[in-house]
């Protein structure tokens, strides 16, 4: 697919998650391979608001995050991120935001490192039809240090679909397809945000 077809692809998901209101602040960041040999991919520029369309919305970047050519942007500062994605799965898209959902559920459980869910028909949209399915999302501790950051989230890419959310600061979803991450990415804000009601009713899953 071109640079042009993945920049387009790219821009309508940035478009669907901004229409949900999950780029607060300038936050939040998506990535989408562009080619496997060399590793190359798309990445929104740092700091921008990510719910406007602009032909300096994304940056083209090598395999280690560093632009290709002669560019102005700067990569999102969450890169390295993207970058341990890309590097370790074949996973072509990567999709990181902040919401007041993820980061309640992050704080919720990060005593334990995980939030298990399990008994819900969404699950299904994460690729697991069987009926007892449970669904494990890792918790990783915040780190300002963007590094020290993709160090800890690094070893729990697994596949080429997953989810990592990093305590009060937002979660991070891939897949195999850009559809697919998106897909997951929903289904996992539905969790969260069922959790959320069910507590504020009093009820403790
Ligand atoms: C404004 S939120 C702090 C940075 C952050 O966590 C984020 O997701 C956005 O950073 P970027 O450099 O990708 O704009
Ligand atoms: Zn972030």
């Amino acid at each position: 697919m071109s640079l042009t077809a993945r920049w387009l692809e790219l821009a309508e998901i940035k478009d669907e998650l901004a229409a949900r209101d999950w780029f607060p602040g300038t936050s939040g960041n998506l990535a989408i391979r562009v080619s496997d040999d060399p590793l190359e991919f798309l990445v929104t520029a740092s700091g921008r608001d990510k719910r406007k369309r602009t032909p300096d919305d994304f940056v083209h970047v090598d395999a280690g995050g560093r632009l290709i050519g002669e560019q102005t942007g700067k990569p999102s500062a969450e890169t390295l991120l993207h970058v341990e994605v890309f590097n370790r799965t074949d996973a072509t898209c990567s999709l990181h935001v902040h919401t007041v959902d993820n980061n309640v559920i992050s704080e919720l459980h990060a005593a334990t490192g995980e939030v298990v869910f399990t008994g819900q028909e969404i699950i299904k949209a994460l690729g697991f039809w069987d009926e007892d399915a449970v669904v494990r999302v890792p918790i990783i501790e915040n780190h300002a240090d963007i590094p020290t950051l993709a160090a800890a989230f690094a070893p729990h890419i697994h596949a080429n679909a997953g989810a990592v959310l990093i305590r009060n600061h937002g979660i991070t979803v891939w897949g195999e397809t850009p559809a697919a991450a998106k897909r997951y990415l929903e289904a996992y804000e539905f969790l969260f945000s069922y959790t959320l009601k069910l507590r504020a009713l009093g009820v403790h899953s």
